[in-house]
């Protein structure tokens, strides 16, 4: 069992949170244990999570296995682990690979700043890495700081969008019933083929269901099946809540999950959880800009066309600007009115890089400039504003994506309001499209 960087299977502590949220993730999920289980009638257990993540992702078909294929430039596994890391009550987790990539599995536990992972070999199958995962927790291993739980968790590598709701589902109704899992309503019919490939019977929809992730065992339930789990089981098995039943004669608690548990396993399904990751970044957007006269004005305009195109618009003369970024705000909007100057975007960027927000998502900043740019000679102002693509280039560095937008200005009211519509629209689809390759471009509304 090797554990990640120094700290990295240690005491609970939260993930790569940004410190102000760290609290307050930490409070809310406390709070919820706490509020839950009192409704529940029970305390909170020490409980742990034990992620398969040691699959060939054959059926994505492509070389690298699924759980490392990127979503935003970072590895898919990065994302569950982040979504189990906001759940400060589960004290540790042990992640299953191979060995030929455990070192690429550290590497992103350093990289984004994983805690509490704990890092054992892959089985075989899933079922056997699942296995090896429950023993890094069973046994006391010298030098090991894993203890064994009373609740384990277990959950798909490749399933990132798990929630703390349905985490605490499971693990209070495992509490009480010994085994748990969430499910889904199935969504094409299960039938069952005759030897010659033809219909032998269809299974009624309406009483079935799909078995999801996560699940949640007495860590004893769970540990006992696995122990006495036959070859074949272990060999071609899917399903542990089945293990839990055959082997330790316990019925799983089942809980309905949302529509986002699904599991990565096709290409099309890494496209969708681009998407849906995309869409949960891009809701929101901060305006900053100065409080003089010109600046507030045009700033005022562009922000209410910005509400036509994103759910939340901030402004900000930049006071606030640490706590939204603490907020975890990941796109910016810096106007400048009658400057090419880059001085007050260049202070966003600084700020943005001391705030390590753009380790866990690519932060879009776009460099607003309402110029009048027809009185001065193209050349003399479009050699400041050309300066965008050298910022681009090195902030890119930290996954800050940046690029600038013209507007002339002043012009007469109806075309300025026209040119702020068409403004708002082309920051809507950098903010919603995310597209390394337009960073340092200067587009024109
Ligand atoms: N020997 C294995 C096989 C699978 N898994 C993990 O179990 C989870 C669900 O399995 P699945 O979706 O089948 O992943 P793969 O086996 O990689 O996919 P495929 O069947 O397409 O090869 C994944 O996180 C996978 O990494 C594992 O830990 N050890
Ligand atoms: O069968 P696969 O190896 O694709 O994935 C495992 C899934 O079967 C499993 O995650 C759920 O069905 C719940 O057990």
């Amino acid at each position: 069992m090797e554990s990640g960087p120094p700290g990295g299977s240690g005491p609970a502590e939260p993930g790569p949170r940004l410190r102000g949220l760290r609290g307050a993730d930490a409070t809310a999920s406390a709070s919820s244990w706490s509020r839950f289980g009192a409704e529940a009638g029970c305390r909170a257990p020490a409980v742990a999570a034990v992620l398969p993540a040691g699959g060939s992702g054959e059926r994505m078909g492509v070389p690298t296995p699924k759980q490392f294929c990127p979503i935003l430039e970072r590895p898919l596994i990065s994302y569950t682990l982040q979504a189990l890391e906001r759940v400060s009550w589960i004290r540790d987790i042990v992640v299953a690979v191979t060995g030929e990539n455990m070192e690429t599995m550290k590497g992103i536990i350093q990289r984004y700043r994983h805690k509490r992972i704990s890092l054992v070999e892959a089985g075989v199958t899933r079922h056997r890495s699942i296995f090896n995962g429950l023993k890094a927790l069973a046994e006391d291993q010298p030098n090991c700081r894993l203890s064994k739980p009373e609740v384990v968790i277990i959950h798909d590598a490749v399933r990132p969008f798990v929630e703390e709701d349905v985490l605490l589902r499971v693990v209070t109704a495992a509490q009480e019933h010994g085994a748990s899992g969430a499910i889904r309503p199935l969504v094409s019919t299960v039938i069952s083929p005759s030897a010659d490939s033809c219909l032998d019977h269809s299974l009624e929809r309406a009483k079935h269901r799909a078995s999801e992730m996560p699940q949640a065992f007495l860590f004893d339930v769970i540990y006992e099946a696995y122990q006495q789990c036959s070859d074949y089981d272990l060999e071609f098995g899917t399903e542990c809540l089945h293990l839990a039943l055959k082997y330790s004669h316990i019925k799983a608690k089942l809980v309905e999950g949302s529509p986002d548990l699904w599991k990565v396993t096709y290409k099309r399904d890494l496209y969708a959880a681009e998407s849906i990751i995309k869409e949960r970044i891009s809701q929101q957007v901060c305006v900053v800009m100065d409080t003089k006269e010109n600046e507030e004005h045009v700033g005022r305009c562009l922000e209410e066309m910005l509400k036509t195109e994103l759910n939340h618009v901030k402004v900000t003369s930049g006071q606030d600007l640490q706590q939204i970024i603490l907020e975890q705000c990941y796109n910016f909007v810096c106007v400048n009115v009658m400057t090419s100057d880059f001085e007050e975007t260049q202070r966003l960027l600084n700020m943005l890089e001391e705030s390590n927000l753009s380790i866990l998502y690519p932060v879009v900043v776009i460099s607003v400039h309402f110029l009048d740019y027809e009185s001065v000679p193209f050349g003399q102002r479009m050699e400041k504003v050309m300066q965008i693509r050298e910022f681009a280039k090195e902030v890119k560095k930290r996954n800050i994506l940046l690029s600038g937008l013209l507007i002339y200005f002043p012009q007469e009211e109806q075309k300025l309001q026209e040119s702020l519509r068409q403004g708002a629209t082309i920051i809507a689809a950098l903010i919603k499209d995310r597209n390394s390759g337009l960073i340092g471009q200067l587009l024109v509304a």
